[in-house]
């Protein structure tokens, strides 16, 4: 978010006493999707609080400004040219309590530490980007859950209902649309002090560390700190002071799965003219809502924010370059990112089809690898789990994938934690199915915890450093 002397901000954010954005009340086209098929929806529009709550979020100031979001696409259009690799990580779901200084502070000095592997161990820049301040919709396999004779509505993110198995607390509730903008308002407060403030600056690179248990990951990253600090000091001794050693750019991404939510958020732009979506800087369309003829895939068309779109093991090429036609006509490079999330099994099937008939068409699109969400199984003791391996070996065959097809792997997109959970099982400091009862905390699905999430730098800073 912050210019530094490596990443000059090519736009200003605005001009000197100009507004920044306006309404989108009529800009046209912007309320095409509410006559387009529309899934994984609330039904909710009768609620006697539903419009006073869109007008509050309509009145409401931007997140995110759309210099920003244009400066982030200029640094997507450096992944897609294989310049630099872009690191999406943060919870399945964010919740309401969760938003505290010290879960906050921990994912993201978690995710400045992988960045800090990636960047160090490949040479490369890393687009740093949170899953995070304001992913609080969940998509949902089934509108309905069951618990012994007890039906109630699925639980689809602190944004919609709660959590707590109960009638009252799984009715949507509209309210919960300004709790949400408002915790995303305050992490987002907490990330931009964090990442511009001196938190980020490489000098404290080992600091990043502590607090954080003893295990073979972390002896790995400090030996990689202890690298990294000595070419600083040296690099000081020397007289040269790099600005942009103090501060990052970090960017906050979301699923764009409401979109009572991100049609109140949207906004036109007073140096374009053009609608931005104002309540993160990137936003993807899921598996379950990327239809080429529905609501979502629509809505996101018609906004200026770089895209994302996940593409799991049923995608067929013809869909892949029909979604590039519609989300990217004019292919602007950066505009938009495929998350392909096949699974440990699929991917080396599934994806060169995919990534060829791309390749072949021109298109330039960023490729990411989200290993996540074509891993997850059910634990025998009935937790939702993904193992390390499965993780790990999807990542492996994305990268194989790319270098056959001579195409750049431009990302990783995980859900992680910077706590010391038990969600999925393995990884160097083994976590087994007996340490879920007391450390499984995911609303959702299972995140990777810290030390795992380093161990996933490691492997993905080889995988890169080898291309
Ligand atoms: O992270 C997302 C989940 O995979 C998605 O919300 C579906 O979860 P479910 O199959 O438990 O409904
Ligand atoms: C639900 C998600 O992923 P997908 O749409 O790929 O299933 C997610 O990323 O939270």
């Amino acid at each position: 978010m912050t210019a530094t002397p490596e990443n000059p901000a090519e736009t200003p954010l605005t001009a000197p006493g100009e507004i920044l954005h306006t309404g989108a009340a009529d800009y046209p086209g912007l309320d095409e999707w509410r006559r387009l098929p529309l899934s994984q929806q609330p039904t909710w529009h009768s609620h006697p609080e539903f419009e006073a709550s869109v007008a509050e979020l309509s009145a409401n100031p931007p997140l995110v400004f759309a210099g920003e979001v244009d400066n982030l696409k200029r640094r997507l259009a450096r992944v897609a040219q294989g310049e630099a690799f872009l690191l999406q990580g943060g919870d399945c779901a964010e919740s309401f309590d969760g938003a505290t200084a010290d879960k906050i502070s921990a994912r993201v000095k978690t995710l400045l530490q992988m960045a800090a592997v990636l960047t160090y161990g490949a040479s490369l820049p890393v687009v740093k980007m949170g899953r995070m301040a304001g992913q609080f919709a969940k998509p949902r396999s089934s509108d309905e859950e069951t618990r012994d004779d007890v039906t109630l509505p699925s639980f689809r993110g602190e944004i919609v209902n709660g959590f707590d198995f109960t009638r009252e607390s799984r009715e949507p509730d509209p309210r919960r649309m300004v709790k949400a903008y408002n915790t995303s308002a305050s992490t987002l407060n907490l990330v931009r002090a964090f990442t511009e403030g001196g938190f980020a600056d490489l000098r404290a690179v080992q600091q990043w560390n502590k607090g954080f248990m003893e295990n073979p990951a972390h002896a790995r990253y400090e030996q990689i700190a202890g690298e990294i600090d000595r070419a600083v000091r040296f690099m000081e001794a020397c007289g040269v002071e790099f600005e942009g050693l103090k501060r990052t750019e970090f960017y906050a991404a979301h699923e764009a799965l409401l979109l009572d939510y991100e049609r109140a958020l949207t906004r036109i732009d007073s140096r374009t003219g053009e609608p931005y979506i104002t309540s993160g800087h990137f936003l993807w369309a899921g598996e379950r809502t990327r239809d080429l003829d529905g609501a979502h895939i629509d809505y996101l068309s018609r906004v200026h924010n770089p895209i994302g779109v996940k593409l799991g093991p049923k995608t067929t090429p013809e869909e892949a370059l029909a979604l590039i036609e519609k989300l990217d006509p004019h292919r602007e490079p950066g505009r938009l990112t495929f998350i392909t999330r096949m699974g440990a099994a699929n991917i080396r099937e599934k994806l060169p089809p995919l990534v060829e008939a791309v390749r072949d068409s021109g298109a330039q699109v960023v490729w990411v690898t989200d290993p996540m969400h074509g891993n997850t199984i059910t634990a025998k003791n009935g937790y939702k789990t993904r193992r390390f391996d499965d993780i790990m070996d999807e990542v492996r065959g994305f990268f194989e994938v790319h270098r056959a097809l001579g195409t750049y792997p431009g990302g990783l997109h995980v859900e992680m934690t910077g706590d010391d959970v038990a969600e999925c099982l393995g990884g160097s400091d083994v976590i087994d199915e007996s340490a879920f009862d007391g450390r499984y905390e995911s609303l959702v699905d299972p995140r990777l915890n810290h030390k795992q999430s380093l161990e996933m730098a490691f492997l993905v800073a080889e995988a890169l450093s080898r291309r």
